[in-house]
């Protein structure tokens, strides 16, 4: 039950939210503040520590401290499964951070909760003369700088591995979705430089020409490969086949990042009338027999992604990034059919948005900076329309950018999601951290219905199946029934609701007096007239019954064919 896995150390600070009120020996909220400027300590025996799972309590994490006392760590796990599922996550100071001075601001003070403090005042900047007025962001009424309380299904703490991520986000119920035939995305949202890319493929140079078997620094993509393997190989009666593709939105321009000979020649984004939904026309998709075939399509797409360097990331990604992996499964049913599915799952790396204030972008960085912030701000009105049940069945401008086209079935349809909300526990961040809290706030009140997607082929062959199966229980049933009514006599015991006349041996017929007679007689008639009717009723009963039975046979008939001759067309 206690599954253990290594964790980072980083001091006294719990990884995940801690909880409020169950905690026995609750650190204080200022316990972040202790560690605040802690990075994870190199040099530490990381086997030594881990996590476990409460099963008994719903969510609750604790983490080995290590001393090998157990500390109780909680995430909120009231997730209501209709909606996309939203976690935050956030990264640790910077170095950078750190030398400036600058201080962590964010509390966690559990149940899934996260507060942003006070984040009224002035940061030093850049270790230059420039002063950073933090609250310069959208300071509306008077208690705007006031500090301000967040919930979310799971918050992972600057000191969560990327191995928390993986267990505890709900990857791994996305992972099992897909190859139960749903479509499911995972995107990564937040400001530049609050650890998208580092949360889903690790950090820079990581994943190259020479990618590292296994690396604690991995990102989500590759443990969700790794997982993704791991649960085929453990179905072993269903055939799979993988595929995937690599794209990049950059200046709105759709480019395959897995077919470098196309020059990055821009491809199309169509609407399929077919699918219900956006596509990317002529898009490079490759077949993935092993783990390695996904983690080689990784490392493609990372070497041709484009990247820049600004203020506030070395390596800030300048594109969104979807690279989509197409399960399609054939599971044998019975009679020789076989049922398949196609799923799907995207990881999506949105290029973060950035106040060019900050990064000091400028030329082509300035015009990739807009571009960003422009396709953000169509999918923050397309994610706060759809948050709100009064507009959510209102136009959703999914066609203001390619990003929203391409992540439409994701947001609305019948996908299943999960957002990870990325950010920086800075001050000098405040107002972008707040920001994207709210964004991912929004997003947590978006419902979705996932549907599995079957070929339609399949789905009529599948349908006439459950239509034989139910024609052929209510053939047993009217066999049983007409056997029933043909062994019962009308008049036998509970089944008659005749009422019979007295009996009277004939031998005592003649001391009756006439009155008594005429009774006797009347209610004879009476009850032959019942027993012919009954008699009648029950002939008609079995003609239906027979005719019935003679239709449901015949229609067996025709679906049995009807089967066969699909399976002929299938198998050709
Ligand atoms: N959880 C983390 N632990 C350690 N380092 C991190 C973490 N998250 C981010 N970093 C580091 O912070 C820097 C910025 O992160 P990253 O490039 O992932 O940001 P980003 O959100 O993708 O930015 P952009 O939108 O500009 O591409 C990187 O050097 C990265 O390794």
């Amino acid at each position: 039950m206690n599954s253990k896995v290594p964790i980072s150390k980083q001091r006294s600070s719990p990884v995940l939210t801690e909880t409020a009120a169950k905690s026995p020996d609750r650190t204080s909220s200022s316990n972040w503040s202790n560690s605040s400027n802690g990075s994870p300590e190199p040099g530490i025996s990381r086997s030594k520590l881990g996590t476990r799972k409460h099963e008994s309590e719903s969510g609750s994490i604790e983490r080995l401290n290590e001393d090998n006392s157990f500390r109780k760590i909680t995430t909120n796990y009231n997730q209501n499964e209709d909606n996309i599922n939203v976690v935050v996550r956030v990264r640790p100071l910077s170095k950078k951070e750190m030398q400036r001075g600058d201080t962590q601001i964010v509390d966690f003070p559990g149940n899934g909760q996260i507060m942003v403090g006070d984040y009224w005042g002035n940061v030093h900047l850049l270790g230059s003369p420039i002063w950073f007025q933090v609250d310069h962001c959208a300071r509306t009424g008077s208690d705007s700088h006031k500090p301000k309380r967040f919930s979310y299904n799971v918050v992972f703490e600057p000191g969560a591995t990327q191995e928390d991520v993986l267990q505890f986000s709900g990857m791994k119920r996305l992972i099992s979705m897909a190859i139960e035939g749903f479509r499911c995305t995972c995107f990564c949202y937040g400001q530049t430089g609050s650890g998208k890319t580092h949360t889903l493929t690790g950090p820079p140079g990581l994943i190259g020409t020479r990618t590292v078997p296994y690396s604690e620094n991995h990102g989500l993509i590759f443990r969700s490969f790794q997982y993704l393997f791991q649960q085929i190989q453990l179905q072993s009666d269903t055939h799979f086949v993988l595929k995937a593709s690599y794209l990049e939105i950059y200046n709105e321009k759709v480019i395959d990042l897995l077919n470098s000979g196309s020059l990055r020649k821009p491809l199309a984004v169509r609407w399929s009338k077919k699918a219900c939904g956006f596509f990317v026309e002529n898009l490079f998709t490759v077949d993935c027999e092993e783990l390695d075939d996904l983690i080689a399509v990784l490392e493609e797409g990372l070497r041709n992604r484009s990247i820049g360097r600004h203020n506030m990331n070395d390596y800030s990604s300048r594109s969104h990034t979807i690279l989509t992996v197409h399960i399609s499964s054939e599971l044998p049913a019975e009679n020789g059919v076989f049922i398949s599915r196609t799923g799907k799952i995207n990881f999506v790396d949105l290029a973060g948005s950035e106040m060019t204030k900050k990064t000091q972008s400028q030329g082509k960085m300035l015009e990739e900076a807009n571009n960003i912030n422009k396709s953000l701000m169509v999918l923050g009105y397309c994610i706060a329309t759809l948050s709100d049940p009064k507009k959510r069945s209102s136009h959703i401008p999914y066609r203001d950018s390619k990003l929203t086209k391409l992540l439409a079935d994701s947001l609305a349809g019948n996908g299943a999601t999960l957002m990870i909300a990325c950010i920086s526990p800075a001050k000098s961040n405040a107002c972008e951290t707040v920001n994207t809290l709210r964004y991912a706030a929004r997003a947590k009140e978006i419902r979705t219905k996932p549907v599995v997607l079957m070929d339609p082929r399949e789905a009529l062959i599948l349908s006439l199946k459950r239509e034989i199966d139910v024609l052929q229980n209510e053939n047993k049933h009217l066999r049983s029934a007409l056997h029933i009514y043909s062994s019962s006599t009308p008049n036998s015991g509970e089944q008659s609701p005749l009422k019979t006349p007295p009996h009277v041996d004939f031998a005592d017929l003649g001391n009756l007096e006439w009155n008594e007679l005429t009774e006797l007689v009347r209610l004879y008639v009476k009850e032959n007239a019942e027993l012919r009717k009954k008699n009648n009723e029950f002939f008609t009963a079995r003609e239906q019954l027979q005719r019935d039975h003679e239709l449901v046979c015949r229609e067996n008939e025709r679906l049995s064919k009807k089967l066969e001759e699909l399976k002929e067309k299938k198998s050709d």
